[in-house]
């Protein structure tokens, strides 16, 4: 692996609430190279989201250390180190998908020129090249969900962490994005951390994949793809791709074994 972009040592949160404490993560330890793909897969409640919010610095661990190039969370956020895909689009619907997109620019500061020639690219990237003017209520679910990848990608950030973004889609759609999203990867060479529940989806798309179990939240296994990068959809009957979706199957299991 080379350099770590992302770097969890003993990393622990734990939640005090007013039925007591949850322990949402526990002991993770993790190292991230640069460019790879790692998916997050587990159980409800195991803590997939909370450790993408610590990474993004949306959550303060309570215990370890963790470092994203380098720097703290907060450090790496303030340096606009990442771009965040949340489950739900969230496009503000008076706002066109240029103008959502343009949005995080504009709070940057960046002049309009060069807004409006990184709008252009990264709809481009996300194949909603001529879509711009329309408002999100105008597009389908898919093409919401892409103009919010658009919008994460459109400073340039060397890493994606993306939480379940393509959940509430259906499966041809997904299937698409999935596609999309393996493309893009191939192109910009982005570091992305993805959650998902899908064993199939966290197959597909990584380099390396990080079964979580819960109570208390904590990696159980980190399972390495044998899969080539260049991946069309077919691959997903080839016996390589089946074993692998069974050993994630197996720790997903005895991760629930422990409860
Ligand atoms: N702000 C919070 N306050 C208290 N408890 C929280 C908070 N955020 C998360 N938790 C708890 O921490 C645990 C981990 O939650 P998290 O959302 O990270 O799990 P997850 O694996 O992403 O689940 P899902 O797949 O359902 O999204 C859960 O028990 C959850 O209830």
């Amino acid at each position: 692996m080379g350099e770590a972009v992302i770097e969890a040592r003993k990393v622990g949160l734990t939640f005090q609430t007013a039925d007591g404490p949850v322990h949402a993560l526990k002991d993770v330890d993790l190292r991230i190279g640069r460019g790879e793909f790692v998916s997050f897969i587990g159980p409800s409640g195991c803590g997939k989201t909370t450790f993408l919010r610590t990474i993004a610095a949306l959550e303060t661990p309570t215990a370890g250390v963790l470092s994203v190039n380098g720097m703290t969370p907060d450090a790496a956020r303030r340096a606009r180190a990442y771009g965040y895909v949340f489950q739900a689009p969230g496009l503000y619907p008076w706002r066109t998908i240029a103008g959502n997109v343009s949005l995080p620019l504009e709070i940057m500061g960046f002049p309009r020129p060069e807004r409006q020639r990184r709008i252009a690219e990264v709809l481009e990237l996300v194949d909603l090249s001529g879509f711009g003017g329309r408002f999100p209520w105008q597009l389908s679910g898919g093409m919401q969900q892409r103009a919010s990848i658009a919008r994460a990608l459109a400073f340039d950030a060397d890493i994606l962490l993306m939480d379940e973004p393509f959940g509430a889609l259906d499966e041809i759609v997904r299937d698409r994005l999935n596609e999309a999203l393996l493309a893009l990867w191939a192109k910009t060479g982005k570091t992305i951390g993805f959650v998902t529940h899908s064993i199939p989806e966290a197959v597909y798309l990584s380099t390396r994949i990080v079964v979580m179990s819960p109570r208390p939240g904590r990696i159980t296994r980190v399972v390495d793809s044998p899969l080539p990068r260049d991946r069309p959809l077919e691959i997903r009957d080839s016996p390589d791709f089946i074993a692998l979706a069974h050993e994630v199957r197996e720790a997903l299991r005895e991760g629930h074994g422990d409860d």
